[in-house]
């Protein structure tokens, strides 16, 4: 990197700057400002346009770089080091709910000594905790040791109040659109699990194998079960409770249409299917519902989930149940597929959680059951390498390689960098991943599908593949 590569990406940021301004200034917006909580605004939802995303994208990826190529590599390296400081603080922060002890506190924050004594906590430990988290702009220090919510903190508020949230055996994320539960796995097993990487990579046993109980949580944890076997399992109670509304976040991590835009939903009648395989508690599909209200949905799942799944449509679109549009059948994916006359089976964050040769199993069970005229819409992240595709690259209708501006990374670095995250989540719960387009229409072809579209949102590299019967 030179001074020129510095000031251009300079100019990046610029650029990208001067876009946001048109596009909230043509609309009499003010861009959201950190300091406030946040809040379903027009100057908020106005983020999940293509053309403000990829503004954002392009801000968040040079910054990014830009960062990195002016620090010192020991303070880069240090702070990747150290990342799981910030990962550990959060933990506490939302543990503690101190989003919602904050937003009862309003602007002006609360003393540490409010969210300690809620918590049976020892103040001066907390402040450290929460100073930290206050440097990564998560949550502000107003005052010495007083702190209040900004927008990325206010972001894990539940909106419960803290006398519902300390009632005994409240569960705090019901109802929820499941933001902080989301977090609350995240920095719970999943971080410990992730914390056995290397030594699962140098098991003798676990280090070569693609098998769904080789992954670094059952390293981690000591344990043979496979993850969604262990979670049911005694000790797990509060992870399990938890984990439906932690995939309900899934949904937020691109825009809430990103399931609408996912497949032509619009021209299905009240004649067809859609089957929504290991649906969990069906955000996605409460999506399509609501959208289109005529087309029939099943939602499968394993039986503990589909009994929490019906618990929170009847909480938040009862009308769905109610009119008997969509339903829940309790269905095992590994076995052979009930539903025979599917227009559209749906797969959104299941491949993920599975090795190659469990996928096979799925997708041959759902074959199985396809007529000619089913379609399978797979809902994945579709992996971008982090360099210029060229030749590695894959091509399908619909699918276009993410185009970074010079010199930023191909795959715009920082603001792909949770399709990342989300693979090393895969293989530390499941020993599953995330894959590439082309590592996509390898497996479906093998299993009688042939990938032939691919919709995407441009804001992520999360996209939707579908496929038809071969
Ligand atoms: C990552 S979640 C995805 C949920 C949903 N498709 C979505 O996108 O919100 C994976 C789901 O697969 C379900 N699952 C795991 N093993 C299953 C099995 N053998 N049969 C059916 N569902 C299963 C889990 O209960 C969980 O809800």
């Amino acid at each position: 990197m030179t001074i020129q590569d510095l000031k251009a990406l300079g100019n990046i940021i610029q650029d990208s700057i001067s876009k946001l301004e048109k596009q909230y200034k043509d609309r009499k917006l003010d861009f959201p400002s950190l300091d406030e909580p946040f809040s379903n605004s027009p100057a908020d939802a106005l983020q999940s346009e293509p053309a403000v995303v990829a503004a954002l994208n392009n801000i968040t990826a040079a910054s990014y770089q830009l960062m990195s190529n002016v620090r010192s590599p020991f303070l880069n390296i240090l702070d990747a080091s150290t990342a799981y400081e910030i990962t550990s603080c959060l933990r506490v922060a939302e543990q503690c709910n101190a989003p919602e002890i904050l937003r009862e506190a309003g602007p002006e924050g609360a003393h540490i000594s409010v969210i300690a004594s809620k918590n049976n906590l020892e103040p001066t430990k907390l402040a450290r905790i929460f100073r930290l988290l206050a440097t990564h702009h998560i949550f502000r220090e107003v005052k010495p040791d007083v702190f209040a919510n900004n927008r990325t903190s206010s972001y894990i508020d539940t909106g419960k109040t803290t006398e519902q949230l300390y009632e005994l055996g409240v569960d705090k994320h019901a109802g929820t659109a499941g933001a902080a539960a989301f977090v609350d796995h995240f920095v719970d097993e999943v971080m410990k699990g992730s914390a056995y990487l290397w030594e699962t990579l140098i098991s003798p046993e676990k280090g070569h194998s693609f098998s769904n109980v080789h992954a670094p949580i059952n390293e981690a944890f000591n344990t043979k079960s496979q993850f969604f076997t262990w979670i049911e399992e005694p000790g797990n109670e509060r992870r399990f409770a938890r984990y439906p509304a932690a995939i309900r976040g899934t949904s937020l991590w691109n825009s809430p249409s990103a399931i609408l835009n996912g497949y032509d939903w619009g021209a299905l009648t009240s004649d067809d299917l859609i089957v929504d395989v290991g649906g969990g508690a069906g955000m996605p599909a409460m999506h399509i519902a609501r959208a289109n209200t005529d087309v029939k949905i099943v939602i499968q799942e394993r039986e503990q989930v589909a009994e929490q799944g019906k618990q929170f449509w009847s909480e938040t679109y009862p009308d769905g149940l109610n009119s008997g549009r969509v339903s829940y059948q309790v269905h095992e994916f590994f076995g052979p597929q009930p539903q025979k006359n599917a227009s559209v089976f749906i797969l959104r964050t299941i491949l993920h959680d599975w090795p190659d040769s469990d996928c096979e199993i799925i997708l041959r069970h759902l074959r199985a059951a396809a007529t000619p005229k089913t379609r399978l819409v797979i809902g994945d992240f579709l992996i971008p390498y982090a360099c210029p595709e060229s030749e590695a690259g894959a091509s399908l209708e619909g699918y276009k390689p993410i185009e970074a501006p010079a010199p930023l990374l191909a795959n715009l670095g920082k603001a792909s960098a949770t399709a990342y995250a989300l693979d090393m989540t895969m293989f530390t719960n499941f020993n599953g991943q995330e894959r590439t387009l082309r590592h996509f229409q390898d497996l479906t072809r093998r299993c009688g599908w042939e990938a032939i579209q691919v919709y995407r949102c441009d804001d992520s590299p999360f996209g939707f593949l579908v496929s038809k019967p071969v």
